[in-house]
């Protein structure tokens, strides 16, 4: 059994809008082992990106705790975190989120920005991350060039710019037509078999079932817990 890299304590996430408060998250505990493939499943609005945001730190819990690679990163100043999360975690996002000026080369560049090497290896690094997702002639290409599916596996290169440990993704196919999603799951069940633990968030049914781990979120709870 390989370690936890993944841990979270009585998950609790309460938004507060003005007069409104969402009880979103009502105390999730969960373990993922390093080097594992899961997904988090449910219905609409019952919490699941909620939860994958807490995990890579992306939002603070009301309450309870998130422990990456054992250290509890509700604890951590906002600078160590995103220090942390800048090493070990990469996200995609349904939506892609590239920037639209640059091309797809400086877009997984750009991820890089905070690293100490030198231009010329962080070029050949995103070459090679490019290469990695079948997408090395579209090098100079901008988004708007680019196919969705394209787009997302340029978005999946970004993610691991910095060679983290953990790729979280939120639908990362609710945007695309049935031969990109095969084109993008393909890339991403490749990059899970070079031992990274992949979380993703997603309604697909046909994904859900090769997900080593599955967690069901209902209203807020894991749905056995
Ligand atoms: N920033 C926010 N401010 C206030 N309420 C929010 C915010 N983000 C999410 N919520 C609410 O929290 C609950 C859980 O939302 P969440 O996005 O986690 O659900 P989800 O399961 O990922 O849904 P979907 O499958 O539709 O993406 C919902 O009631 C949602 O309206």
């Amino acid at each position: 059994m390989n370690k936890t890299i993944v841990k979270t304590e009585n998950l609790v996430k309460i938004y507060s809008n003005s007069k409104v408060k969402t009880h979103a998250l009502k105390g999730v505990n969960l373990e993922i082992p390093e080097g594992s493939f899961s997904c988090i499943i449910g219905p609409s609005g019952h919490g699941k990106s909620t939860l994958l945001h807490l995990i890579g730190g992306l939002d603070k819990p009301t309450d309870g705790s998130v422990f990456i690679d054992g250290i509890n990163i509700t604890e951590l100043s906002n600078s160590k975190l995103a220090e942390l999360r800048a090493q070990k975690i990469g996200f995609v996002f349904q939506f892609f989120n590239l920037l639209q000026n640059l091309t797809a080369l400086e877009n997984i560049e750009v991820a890089m920005m905070f690293k100490k090497a030198s231009q010329k290896v962080q070029r050949a690094k995103a070459e090679e991350l490019l290469a990695l997702v079948g997408l090395s002639e579209k090098a100079n290409a901008k988004p708007s060039e680019l196919s969705g599916g394209q787009q997302q596996r340029v978005s999946i290169a970004r993610a691991l710019a910095n060679d983290p440990d953990i790729l979280l993704m939120d639908e990362p196919t609710g945007n695309l037509d049935s031969e990109s999603e095969e084109e993008v799951l393909n890339h991403i069940f490749k990059i899970h078999k070079t031992g990274k633990t992949i979380v993703i968030v997603t309604h697909n049914n046909e994904l859900a079932k090769k997900a080593e781990i599955l967690f069901e979120v209902r209203n807020g709870k894991l749905s056995n817990q």
